[in-house]
């Protein structure tokens, strides 16, 4: 629908600058709206301008989004009419950020713009070394700035959930920070969700050896991923930018910090969904927090609060949202100078000491979850959500 109405959009404007020109004279609008960042946002505007190639519908549609919700915070404009196509694509985009925070959307448009500029030649000069954008994603976007490497998911409109190409794609920048000359990685989601959780719609995708050799690939695929957590040698940083589902939380007591917006909660409702713990949550979620706290968790369902996470020792410290990325991004800098040296060898002193047992766990969860995913229990789960007679 979205790529409908911007494929109409480009017939009537020949030029894709034309139709994302109309966020720029609003930026001067907004002039008085300043605020520390306001600068790189007005840059970022007029990267855009400098792009040489046309990013695509769905680009132009994002870029669209977080400049007004940048600017103009949450939507509230009326729906506009279904032959309106055009302007309810623009609305579909910008609804679609939930009650993302103006500084959020500031920084996530600047991000955009930038991995924009390297993957699309910009034709604007970038000075070598300071800020390098990774491209070849189409599930997030990664960034390596100021010895911090940012790896955010990228799929808002699904609340972020983690397709199998997500899954894929987190590996390889995990394998590729690793590498990098960053001294700590970050992890966070754009929109108003961290992530969903497992996309639900894997299991639709049943490849010829039917539903067993399905929930076998799903397993070797969890183990890797899971594996990559476990494994990760430098200061592995959780921002949680919102809501947490499923394998996004359980995979948190692998991070080595874990930040939370107020607006974040914390749900693992393996029980509803007839599966069973990931992540190493078996083993993690005990030790954090004691076994009858992870038990409402991971048996239960309960579903935590920021606070109650932190009180739990599942999230290092809450911030209220409309400080969050301020006060997280300036700890983070800070972190980032640290000799990079001493912290990866601090890291390994403290992770070795529980690497076998991880593994160990890992390999045990994803056995179990395997004979799961082709319960009764699970199938009904997942068909109950696709044809959307159940949400958590
Ligand atoms: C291979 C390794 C497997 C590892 C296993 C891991 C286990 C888990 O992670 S279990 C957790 C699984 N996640 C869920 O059960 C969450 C399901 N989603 C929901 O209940 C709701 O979407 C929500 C409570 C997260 C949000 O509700 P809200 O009303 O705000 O938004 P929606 O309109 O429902 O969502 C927008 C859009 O996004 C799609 N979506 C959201 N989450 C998922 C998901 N996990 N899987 C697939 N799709 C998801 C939702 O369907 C909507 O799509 P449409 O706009 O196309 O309808």
């Amino acid at each position: 629908m979205a790529i409908a109405a911007w494929r109409l959009a480009q017939r009537w404007c020949p030029s894709y600058l034309q139709v994302i020109s109309f966020p720029v004279v609003q930026l001067h609008m907004n002039r008085a709206a300043m605020t520390a960042s306001q600068k790189d946002f007005e840059n970022a505007m007029n990267q855009v301008k400098l792009l040489k190639k046309d990013p695509g519908n769905e680009v132009k549609l994002k870029l669209y989004a977080l400049y007004k919700q940048a600017t103009e915070g949450p939507c509230n404009m009326p729906k506009p009419g279904v032959f309106d196509l055009i302007n309810k694509a623009k609305w579909d985009a910008w609804n679609t950020l939930g009650s993302l925070p103006k500084e959020t959307a500031r920084q996530n448009y600047v991000d955009l713009v930038s991995s924009l500029s390297s993957s699309l030649e910009s034709s604007s000069q970038v000075e070598p070394g300071t800020d390098r954008k990774s491209t070849g994603y189409e599930t997030l976007m990664v960034t390596s700035e100021g010895g911090i490497t940012k790896i955010t998911l990228n799929r808002p409109a699904k609340k972020n959930a983690i397709n199998v190409e997500m899954y894929h794609e987190i590996m390889r920048a995990l394998k590729a920070a690793s590498k990098d000359d960053s001294s700590i990685t970050v992890l966070t989601g754009n929109g108003d969700y961290y992530s969903s959780g497992n996309d639900l719609t894997n299991f639709t995708d049943i490849p010829p050896g039917g539903v067993e050799e399905k929930a076998k690939n799903s397993a070797i695929l969890l183990r890797e991923f899971v594996g990559c957590f476990i494994d990760f040698p430098k200061p592995l940083i959780a921002v949680v930018n919102g809501p947490a589902v499923g394998i996004s939380v359980t995979i948190l007591g692998l991070f080595d910090v874990v930040y939370a917006s107020d607006r974040a909660t914390f749900h693992t409702p393996f029980s509803h969904l007839g599966q069973s713990p990931e992540g190493c949550s078996s083993y993690t979620f005990l030790k954090i927090m004691g076994p009858a706290k992870a038990t409402e968790m991971l048996v239960f369902g309960k579903k935590l609060t920021a606070g109650e996470a932190c009180a739990q020792g599942l999230v290092t410290a809450v911030f209220p949202d409309s400080t969050f990325q301020k006060e997280v991004w300036t700890r983070l800098k800070a972190f980032a100078k640290l000799p990079p040296n001493a912290m990866r060898i601090s890291k390994e002193v403290i992770r070795n000491r529980e690497k076998e047992k991880l593994h160990a766990v890992n390999a045990e969860e994803c056995s179990v979850l395997q004979e799961r995913w082709l319960s009764d229990e699970c199938m009904n789960a997942v068909v109950n959500f696709l044809s959307r007679k159940s949400k958590l």
